[in-house]
C-alpha cells in the first residue's frame, strides 16, 4: 500500500467516526421502537416548502427501514382554504373546525385526497415501493356522525363535520404488514346518510393512533409546541400528563383545541406518548430520536408522572 492510500484510508475513517456514534447514539430509541407503529400527522401549516416536504418524507422512510411502522395522516388546511378561495366560495372557522356545506365538502375531499395526499405518497415512493394513499371512507377505516361546535356554551351546526364513532384499521394493518407506509386523508363515512364528512386531522390522527395501539402519536405542527401562556409568551410546556392537560383545554385557542384534545384522547387510549413538534424545523422526526425527553410537548399518561 503506498502512503497515499494509507493517509485517505485514516482521513475516511477519522470522517466516519462521528457518524458511527451518532447512529450507535440513536440505538436506545430504535430499539424501544422497534415493530412499533407510530402515527404522524402533518399539519398544513407545517407543510411550508418543497425542501421541508422532502425532508419529511425521508425521516418517514428511516423510521420505516429502521423497523419501526409508521402511519401518517395529513392535513391541509390552508391548502383547502386556498381553493375554496380561488373557487369564490366563502369558508369560516367555528371552534376550530371548519363551517363545512356539501359544495365546501366536494373540494375539501379534493383537495385532501387528490391533492395533498398524492403529493406525500410521491415523495415517499422516491424511496421506493412504500407508500399507499387512502381515505378514511377506504374498507370503513373512519365512520363518523355529524358534529356540531360549541360556541360560547351553544350548540352550533356546522355542516358536514364528523365526529369519528368507529374505526377499522384492518386495511392499514394489512398495509403495515406488507412493509407500506399507508398515507391517510382525514375525510369519513357516514353510517347513516351515505355523505361523506370533513374529520378534524389531529381528531383522525389521534383516533387511528388509539386504534391502531401506536406506540407515539407525533403531531407536526407551525409551532414549537404547547405554549404555556400564548399568545403572550413563547415558552413551551416540555411535559404535561393527561390531567394536567385536561386541566388547560378550557383556556386553549383555535388550532391547539383539536390538536391537544386529540393528544388527550390518545394517551387516555392506550398511546404511550403524544407529542406536539415543530414540523417548520428540518427532520424534525428524527430529532425526537436523538433527544431523550424530546422537542416540542410531551403528553404522558397520569400514572407516569408519580
Ligand atoms: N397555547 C398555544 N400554543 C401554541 N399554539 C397555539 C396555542 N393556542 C393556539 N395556538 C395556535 O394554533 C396553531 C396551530 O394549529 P393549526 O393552525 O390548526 O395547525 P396545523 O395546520 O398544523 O394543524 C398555531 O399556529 C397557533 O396559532
Ligand atoms: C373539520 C375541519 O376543520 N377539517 C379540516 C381538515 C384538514 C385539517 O385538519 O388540516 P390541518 O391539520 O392542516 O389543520 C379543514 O377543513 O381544514
Amino acid at each position: 500500500m503506498t502512503t497515499t492510500q494509507a493517509t485517505t484510508g485514516a482521513t475516511r475513517k477519522h470522517t466516519a467516526l462521528p457518524k458511527a456514534r451518532t447512529l450507535v447514539e440513536a440505538l436506545p430509541w430504535l430499539t424501544r421502537h422497534h415493530g412499533k407503529t407510530v402515527v404522524i400527522k402533518f399539519g398544513g401549516n407545517a407543510m411550508v416548502d418543497d425542501e421541508l416536504k422532502a425532508a419529511f418524507a425521508q425521516d418517514v422512510v428511516f423510521l420505516r427501514h429502521a423497523g419501526l411502522k409508521p402511519v401518517v395522516v395529513h392535513g391541509g388546511g390552508p391548502q383547502i382554504s386556498a381553493q375554496l378561495d380561488k373557487l369564490g366560495i366563502d369558508s369560516e372557522f367555528k371552534a376550530g373546525l371548519r363551517v363545512t356545506t356539501p359544495e365546501a365538502m366536494d373540494v375539501v375531499r379534493m383537495v385532501l385526497a387528490g391533492q395533498v395526499q398524492r403529493e406525500l405518497v410521491g415523495l415517499l415512493n422516491r424511496h421506493g415501493p412504500l407508500a399507499v394513499g387512502m381515505t378514511g371512507e377506504d374498507a370503513h377505516t373512519m365512520t363518523a356522525t355529524k358534529r356540531y361546535a360549541h360556541v360560547d356554551g351553544e350548540r352550533v351546526d356546522i355542516g358536514r363535520v364528523g365526529e369519528i364513532t368507529a374505526t377499522d384499521t384492518g386495511a392499514i394493518r394489512a398495509l403495515l404488514d406488507n412493509g407500506r407506509i399507508p398515507v391517510v386523508s382525514s375525510i369519513a363515512r357516514s353510517a347513516d346518510d351515505g355523505h361523506v364528512y370533513n374529520v378534524n386531522a389531529d381528531t383522525a390522527a389521534a383516533a387511528l393512533a388509539a386504534a391502531l395501539g401506536a406506540e407515539t402519536l407525533m403531531v407536526l405542527t407551525d409551532v414549537e409546541g404547547l405554549y404555556e401562556d400564548w399568545p403572550h409568551s413563547d415558552e413551551v410546556i416540555s411535559k404535561l400528563t393527561a390531567g394536567e392537560l385536561e386541566a388547560l383545554l378550557p383556556e386553549l385557542a383555535s388550532g391547539m383545541v383539536p390538536k391537544m384534545e386529540g393528544c388527550l384522547h390518545a394517551v387516555r387510549n392506550g398511546v404511550r406518548t403524544a407529542r406536539v413538534i415543530d414540523g417548520r424545523v428540518q427532520h424534525a422526526i428524527l430529532l425526537e430520536i436523538f433527544t431523550d425527553e424530546g422537542v416540542g410537548t410531551m403528553v404522558v399518561p397520569d400514572e407516569e408522572e408519580s
